[in-house]
C-alpha cells in the first residue's frame, strides 16, 4: 500500500518502521511543518492515510481525506466530542474511516473482558468501580481515549453509573465523584507508554484488572494492520470491528 502518514511524532515514526517491514511504502509524510501546503491533489496516489497527530488537528485531517476520497485510520485521541458529526459526514458522503482509542491487541482483549467483568459485577452493589490511567507527561488529552472506551464499557453494564468524570491528579482541585459518576483518575508520569486499570472495591476486598503497555510498538502494529484490513471496504468502522472474540 502507498500510505500517507499524518503526524510524524512518537507514533508516526514507529508506524513508518513497521509499515516498511510489512512491505508498504510511506509515500507522503504530513506534519505540522508542511500541513498548510498539503491539498487534495497530493493525496491522489495514496491507498490509505494513517493519522496520529493531535486532538486539535485530527478533524481537519479527517476532512481533507474525505475530500480526497482517501480511506483513513485515525489513532489520534481527544476529538471524540465530534465523533457523531464525523460519522454522519463519512456515511452520507460514502467515505471510509476506521478509528480507535487503542490499536493494541492486548487492549482490545481488555475492552472485551472489561464488559464481561462489568456485567458480572453489576448485581453486587457493595463494590464501587473506578478507572485509572497513567501516561507520559507529553500527553495532550486527559483522560486517555482508552480510558474513555473502558469507562463507556462499564457504564453500559453497571446500572449505578451513568456518566464518567475525570480527575487529572496534580491539576486543580481533587474531583470527588457523585454516586452515579464513574471516576477516571489520570496520572502523568515521565515516559510511561500507557497503563490502564479497572478497580472494583468493597469494604472487604478489591479486584484489579490491569493492562500495561511496555512500548508503543503494539499500538503501531495494530494501526498498520487496521490500514490493511480497511482496503476494499467503505463506511465507518471502530477498531473493535476488526476483532471477533466470540468465534
Ligand atoms: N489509538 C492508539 O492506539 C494510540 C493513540 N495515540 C494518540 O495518537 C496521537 C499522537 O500521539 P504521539 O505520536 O505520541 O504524539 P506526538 O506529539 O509525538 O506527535 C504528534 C505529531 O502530530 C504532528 N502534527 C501537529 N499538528 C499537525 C497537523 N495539523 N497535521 C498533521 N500533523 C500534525 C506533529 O508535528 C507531531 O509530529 C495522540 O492523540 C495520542 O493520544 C497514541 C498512541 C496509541
Ligand atoms: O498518548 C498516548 O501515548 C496514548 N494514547 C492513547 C489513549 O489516549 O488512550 C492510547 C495509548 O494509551 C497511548
Amino acid at each position: 500500500m502507498n500510505i500517507a502518514l499524518i503526524g510524524y511524532g512518537k507514533m508516526g515514526r514507529i508506524i513508518e518502521r513497521i509499515a516498511s517491514e510489512r512491505g508498504h511504502q510511506i509515500a507522503l509524510i504530513i506534519d505540522e511543518n508542511n500541513r498548510d501546503e498539503i491539498g487534495v491533489d497530493d493525496l491522489q496516489e495514496m491507498d490509505v492515510a494513517i493519522d496520529f497527530s493531535t486532538p486539535h488537528a485530527a478533524i481537519e485531517n479527517i476532512e481533507l481525506c474525505f475530500e480526497a476520497n482517501l480511506p483513513l485510520v485515525v489513532g489520534t485521541t481527544g476529538w471524540y466530542d465530534h465523533l457523531e458529526e464525523i460519522k454522519e459526514k463519512c456515511l452520507q458522503g460514502n467515505k471510509t474511516l476506521l478509528y480507535g482509542s487503542n490499536f493494541s491487541i492486548g487492549v482490545n482483549v481488555f475492552f472485551h473482558i472489561n464488559k464481561l467483568l462489568a456485567k458480572a459485577m453489576n448485581p453486587y452493589k457493595q463494590y464501587d468501580v473506578q478507572v485509572e490511567e497513567i501516561h507520559h507527561t507529553h500527553k495532550l488529552d486527559a483522560p486517555s481515549g482508552t480510558a474513555i472506551t473502558i469507562a463507556e464499557g462499564i457504564i453500559d453494564h453497571i446500572d449505578e453509573k451513568s456518566e464518567w468524570v475525570n480527575d487529572l491528579v496534580g491539576e486543580g482541585e481533587e474531583v470527588v465523584p457523585k454516586k452515579h459518576q464513574l471516576l477516571i483518575e489520570s496520572h502523568r508520569i515521565e515516559e510511561v507508554p500507557g497503563t490502564h486499570t479497572v478497580l472494583y472495591s468493597s469494604e472487604v476486598d478489591q479486584i484489579e484488572f490491569k493492562h500495561t503497555a511496555h512500548s508503543r510498538s503494539g499500538f503501531a502494529l495494530g494501526a498498520v494492520i487496521a490500514a490493511e484490513w480497511l482496503q476494499g471496504k467503505e463506511g465507518f468502522y471502530a477498531v473493535t470491528d476488526m476483532f471477533d472474540f466470540n468465534g
